[in-house]
């Protein structure tokens, strides 16, 4: 499972958590303005936005699972198997293989307006990536510091949702992880009144009764509701450490420890990285299973105006700081 939410302070933050059983060998990767992306079927873009995020990089080609550009725009790709389908190249619309919908709406959208007018003339197709790469079956949340969307190819067409809840994690589609949160409208930061019933004498015996309720497993629609709560409710000052600290800890309500959530015999599920990307200021700060200590990749201190793809490997090395 993944989760993936956005923050907005000063600055628009656009991460996620990537939960599975193991690696695809995933490094932070940066896309520099004069790289040329070939597309499948929309010939070969020379010059475009910068592009930073996380991806498996094959052949010199970068997969991206989640990344931002140099304009502020981010997007992120999450499990979405047994709903997504994918259709064929048609030659009507612009077909795009479903592996490169990232770099194709990234390379050329500065804003959502601009991504929302390219979705409507996009067909996704499942071209697979090669025959290593069978086409995975993603839906993606794509947002910039003016809103969300989500987007979900099913068998009924491509459908584009605005995401006023700012997370997105994986099954059920889009439209029914929102109808589930009408579940949980009784919940609240604040504590509770007795609407049990005034003819018991019911109070508040601990804090934090007001979302009592708020599931705590990890499935996706539970992690949905959590993300969404601790995202709707954030408080946090402005500055980038108090903003990319917050944006940790939401989504630390919903990471994955070892030994949860099983996925085979003994094989299990965990929060391989977290990332948050500074999407106005082009920096993706990302934490692994293993090493806590947020770690930055700053785009502007490379040549984005170069042709040749930067990547740097999460550093996975626990450092505890001994105080004395
Ligand atoms: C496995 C991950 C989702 C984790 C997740 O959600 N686990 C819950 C399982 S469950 O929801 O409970 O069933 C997803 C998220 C992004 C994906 C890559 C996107 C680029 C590229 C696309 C190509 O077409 C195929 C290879 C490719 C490298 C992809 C591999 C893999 O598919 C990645 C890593």
């Amino acid at each position: 499972m993944c989760t993936a939410a956005t923050y907005l302070t000063k600055d628009f933050y656009i991460g996620r958590t990537l939960d599975y059983e193991f690696s695809y060998g995933e490094e932070i990767t940066i896309l520099p303005r004069n790289y040329p992306i070939p597309f499948r079927f929309m010939g070969i873009r020379e010059n475009h936005y910068a592009i930073i995020g996380m991806a498996h990089v094959a052949g010199n080609y970068p997969l991206y699972y989640d990344a931002i550009n140099e304009k502020g725009l981010g997007m992120a790709g999450l499990n979405f198997v047994g709903n997504s389908v994918y259709r064929k190249p048609e030659g009507v619309k612009d077909d795009v293989a479903q592996f490169e919908f990232i770099p194709w709406v990234l390379s050329q959208c500065a804003n959502l307006d601009e991504a929302r007018a390219l979705l409507d003339r996009m067909n996704l197709t499942d071209t697979p990536y090669s025959e290593h790469f069978p086409s995975a079956g993603l839906h993606w949340i794509l947002a910039d510091r003016t809103g969300a969307l989500t987007i979900e190819s099913v068998a009924d067409g491509l459908k584009i949702y605005e995401n006023p809840a700012g997370v997105l994690t994986n099954n059920p589609p889009f439209d029914q992880q929102m109808f589930l949160l009408n579940n949980y409208i009784g919940l609240s930061p604040k504590q509770p009144e007795n609407h049990f019933s005034e003819q018991l004498p019911l109070s508040c015996y601990s804090r934090g009764m007001g979302a009592l309720g708020l599931p705590g497993d990890l499935s996706s629609a539970s992690r949905f509701a959590r993300a969404a709560f601790t995202r709707l409710h954030s408080v946090s000052g402005d500055s980038e450490e108090e903003s990319v600290g917050q944006f940790f800890h939401i989504l630390g309500s919903v990471e994955q420890p070892r030994g949860c959530c099983e996925v085979a015999d003994g094989k299990y599920e965990i929060t391989i990285y977290t990332s948050c990307c500074n999407a106005t200021r082009g920096i993706y700060y990302y934490t692994t299973y293993t090493n806590h200590q947020i770690t930055a990749v700053d785009m502007h201190r490379e040549n984005l105006d170069g042709n040749e793809l930067i990547h740097y490997p999460m550093l996975q090395q626990e450092r505890i700081f001994h105080q004395n």
